[in-house]
This record gives structure tokens, C-alpha cells and sequence, in this order.
């Protein structure tokens, strides 16, 4: 018999994985497993949790939730030192590092890729002695996700998200920056930058279609000040996939990155709130399980 930890957020995305509790211990139960539960009260109450299971000695941990409990699921395991594979079922707003491995709002499917017992290992990014799985960034919009309001994001989803990102745009200052990838300096006046190992963030198609989570490298997407319409023609670009040909847009791949601003701003981890400027940010290669597809 295989043993699971299985950890959710109760008030992820529409709030509605309690309800499928039966469906998820039915199914591992099925397939020879036994499930060990955790629901989360409140920012930080994971890595305790964690520390305290590692005598259970599972086979792996399983989280549901969004990318922001994912974060944290994995930042305790990290901490921690509890090399287990992680399953994903998708439960939170965007999901963005769910679904860029295929893992949607779908019980038996994101299951099957637990009980087949097949996993992958994928690059984590580390900054300043935090990781982050999906994101890291800072500037217009990407406060947006840890600062809307839960209730908001319970009944609107997304859209939640965009309507609070439209009430930033016409207020923004650009922020002066200066970047370091692996030795390459250069200074610009920035809207926002990215630095992603996915390249699928806000749910939007991939930012940077090239990149890899087990590649050993962060993609950096740096949108240099423009106007909000020369912004707006940008978002459509995305769609298209041309973004990354605007003159507006600079795109780079590195390993070591230092992010320095002339004034205090916070950046945002995988939608939570992250450490202020400036990062040091860097790849640990192949440093997580996890499950896999079959
Ligand atoms: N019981 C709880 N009540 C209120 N907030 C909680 C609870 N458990 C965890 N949280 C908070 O929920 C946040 C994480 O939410 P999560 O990212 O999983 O969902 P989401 O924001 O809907 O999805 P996404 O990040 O994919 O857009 C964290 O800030 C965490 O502290």
C-alpha cells in the first residue's frame, strides 16, 4: 500500500475542491493508497505540517490549490528536505505551473499521474533564500494576484485579476532598473519584468515559448516603458505569439540574475508576495520530483 499527504486549500480559486474530498480518498484507496489530510487556515501553517509528517514517510505529497499553495507546499518541502514527488491537482484561479504540465480541474486524471508512480524532475528558481516554482517578478500587474481580495477571486475567478490589473495602468510610474544575467549588466526604464521557468504566467499563452522547467535556466521577459496603448497592442500580441518581437520587449535566458531598482518595491512569488528588491535569483537544476502523466 502506497502512503500520500494530500494538502488543500480550502478557499483556492471557486473554493469547491472540499466538496470532492470522498471523490479524491475513493480513488487513491482504489489504487492501493491511503491518504493522510491537511487543509490549510492560514498563510505559513504548511511547513509545521510538513516537518511534523515526515514520520508518516510517505510517497508523496499531494496539493491542491493554486499556484500560491504550491508555492508554499514547496518552499516547505525545500526547507524541509523532503524529497518526495509532488502531485498537482489544480484547484486555485490561474494554475499557471498545473497547467503548463497538462494537469487540469480533473480528479482521476491528475490522480492517475500519482498512482502510476511516474515522475520528472524540474528545475526550482531560488531568490534570496526563498524558491518559487512558476514566477518571479515585480512592477505593473504583478502585485495583482496577492492583492486581490479572496471573495472577489471565489466568485470571479480570472477576471478578478484583470479587472484589477486594468485599475493600475493609468497611475504607473516605470521603474528604473538595473539587471544582471549571468555577468551581462544593462540598466533600463521598465513597466515589469518576469522571470519564469515555465513561461506560462496569468494564464495567458506561454510568455516565452521556449522555455523549460528542466532546462537549468529562468526566462527574463522585461517590458520596457511604453505607452498604455503601445501596452495594449502588446497583450494582443500575445495571443498571437509575436510579443516577443516587439521592440518594447527584451527576452533573455540565464542562470544568475540580480535585480537592482532606485526605489523600495516588493516583488510577487508565484502570486504571493515576495522579498523586496533586489533579488538575487538563481536556478537549482532538476531539484523537484514530480508526478508525472502517465
Ligand atoms: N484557510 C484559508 N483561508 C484563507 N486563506 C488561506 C487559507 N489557506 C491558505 N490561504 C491563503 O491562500 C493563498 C493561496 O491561494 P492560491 O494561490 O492557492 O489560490 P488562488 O490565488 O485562487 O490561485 P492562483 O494563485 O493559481 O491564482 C495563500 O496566500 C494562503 O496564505
Amino acid at each position: 500500500m502506497k502512503k500520500y499527504i494530500l494538502i488543500y486549500n480550502p478557499v483556492s480559486g471557486d473554493a469547491k475542491f472540499k466538496l470532492k474530498l470522498d471523490e479524491v480518498v475513493e480513488y487513491l484507496q482504489m489504487n492501493d493508497g491511503i491518504v493522510l489530510t491537511f487543509r490549510t487556515r492560514y498563510k505559513g501553517d504548511i511547513r509545521p505540517f510538513i516537518k511534523e509528517a515526515k514520520e508518516f514517510a510517505s510517497d508523496g505529497i499531494i496539493v491542491s490549490g493554486g499556484d500560491g499553495t504550491v508555492h508554499e507546499v514547496i518552499n516547505a518541502m525545500m526547507t524541509e528536505a523532503v524529497d518526495v514527488p509532488l502531485g498537482i491537482i489544480p484547484s486555485g484561479t490561474c494554475n499557471d505551473f498545473a497547467g503548463y504540465l497538462n494537469f487540469h480541474k480533473n480528479i482521476p486524471g491528475c490522480l492517475s499521474a500519482v498512482t502510476s508512480g511516474k515522475w520528472r524532475m524540474v528545475d526550482v528558481g531560488k531568490v534570496n533564500g526563498e524558491y518559487f516554482l512558476n514566477v518571479a517578478s515585480a512592477g505593473l500587474l504583478t502585485s495583482v494576484a496577492h492583492n486581490v481580495d479572496t471573495a472577489l477571486k471565489n466568485t470571479l475567478g480570472r477576471m478578478a485579476y484583470y479587472f484589477k490589473g486594468l485599475g493600475e495602468l493609468p497611475n504607473f510610474q516605470s521603474l528604473h532598473v538595473s539587471i544582471t544575467a549571468d555577468g551581462q549588466t544593462f540598466s533600463e526604464n521598465i513597466l515589469l519584468f518576469l522571470v519564469m521557468n515555465s513561461g506560462v504566467v496569468g494564464s495567458f499563452p506561454p510568455l516565452a515559448p521556449e522555455a523549460k522547467i528542466d532546462d537549468g535556466k529562468l526566462d527574463i521577459l522585461i517590458v520596457n516603458k511604453c505607452s498604455i496603448s503601445e501596452l495594449m497592442g502588446l497583450f494582443i500580441s500575445i495571443f498571437s505569439g509575436r510579443h516577443t518581437l516587439s521592440s518594447h520587449i527584451r527576452h533573455l535566458q540565464a542562470t544568475d540574475i540580480y535585480i537592482e531598482c532606485n526605489e523600495p518595491i516588493e516583488s510577487d512569488l508565484d502570486g504571493e508576495l515576495g522579498p523586496p528588491l533586489p533579488l538575487a535569483i538563481s536556478t537549482v537544476t532538476k531539484k523537484l520530483r514530480v508526478f508525472q502523466l502517465p
